[in-house]
């Protein structure tokens, strides 16, 4: 990686990253006694790749959910997009371009993949009831744009055989991508994903790794995500922040992040010399 200026860096594969999109800084979140996350400040640029990763109980999701504007923290602040953000909540922070995956899949099962991936859009439907009634050809116009878009995601996604299909008889990995598909809908600037390869298998983390970074060159897209899976996160990302009982233990690129004392003693569980 090259200086890290105001201005962004360009990666070792030659991708150019911006200046700060996200930053939060000092945050401390308790729940009563315990301290999910302590004084911890990081940023994530403009196209970046950007992994959170530590052991369980670390605080990642709580931080993904601080950043996601779930949790209000104790202490700190969130900046996105160069503003200060005041208390907010989270449809009001979707509105802003921050879209979300779930650890556990919450998609309606029931519903077809191209219905959930349609409930993504919600944020950019701006024909209310009393303009559909009054204003038919406005509503129609806006269904055909979403319907449109949803298509052009689900092309993407390689999932066009499913479209018709209720998610819930789907394969894990096949709901996973529908579920990245309906986060997709909504054009976010800052996608955030909650463990996107949790209980898959091989060839599905390869897909959803693939698919990860296809998003992130095709539709710029910044992404932050937290990641069990080692191997993965090391392989797709640009810079990784390393979380352990609430405290920033490590932060940069895979290559020092890896080679970090402190993060192998912590995370990795391997002894070095
Ligand atoms: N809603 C909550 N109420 C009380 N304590 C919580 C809550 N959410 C998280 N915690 C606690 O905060 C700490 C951090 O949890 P968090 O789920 O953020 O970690 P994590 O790194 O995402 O873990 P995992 O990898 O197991 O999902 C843990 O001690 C957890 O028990």
């Amino acid at each position: 990686m090259n200086d890290m200026s105001p201005d962004g860096y360009t990666t070792p594969d030659g991708r150019q990253i911006g200046g700060v999109m996200m930053e939060v800084k000092n945050i401390t979140l308790r729940f009563g006694g315990v301290v999910a996350i302590k004084d911890i400040s990081f940023d994530i640029r403009e196209g970046e790749i950007r992994a959170i990763i530590g052991p369980n109980g670390a605080g990642k999701s709580s931080m993904l959910n601080v950043i996601n504007g779930f949790y209000h923290p104790q202490e700190g602040e969130v900046w996105f997009n160069g503003a200060k953000r005041k208390a907010m909540k989270p449809h009001a922070i979707a509105k802003q371009g921050i879209a979300r995956t779930f650890q556990n899949i919450a998609l309606f099962k029931g519903m077809s993949t191209l219905d959930n991936i349609m409930t993504g859009r919600f944020t950019k439907m701006n024909a209310g009831f009393w303009s559909q009634c009054l204003w038919k050809g406005k509503a129609e116009q806006e269904e055909i744009e979403n319907r449109e878009y949803v298509e052009k995601i689900i092309d993407f996604l390689e999932i066009q055989a499913i479209r018709k299909t209720p998610v819930g008889r789907l394969p894990y990995g096949l709901q996973k991508r529908v579920e990245l598909g309906r986060a997709l809908a909504a054009e976010p600037k800052l996608l955030l994903l909650d463990e996107p390869m949790a209980g898959m298998n091989v060839e599905e983390k390869e897909d959803m790794s693939r698919f990860i970074l296809d998003v992130n060159d095709e539709f710029g897209t910044t992404i932050a995500l937290i990641e069990h899976d080692m191997g993965v996160v090391m392989d797709i990302s640009d810079r990784v922040v390393v979380m352990d009982y609430g405290r920033k233990i490590g932060d940069g690129t895979p290559d020092v992040v890896r080679a970090d004392p402190a993060v192998i003693d912590a995370y990795l569980g391997v002894a070095h010399d």
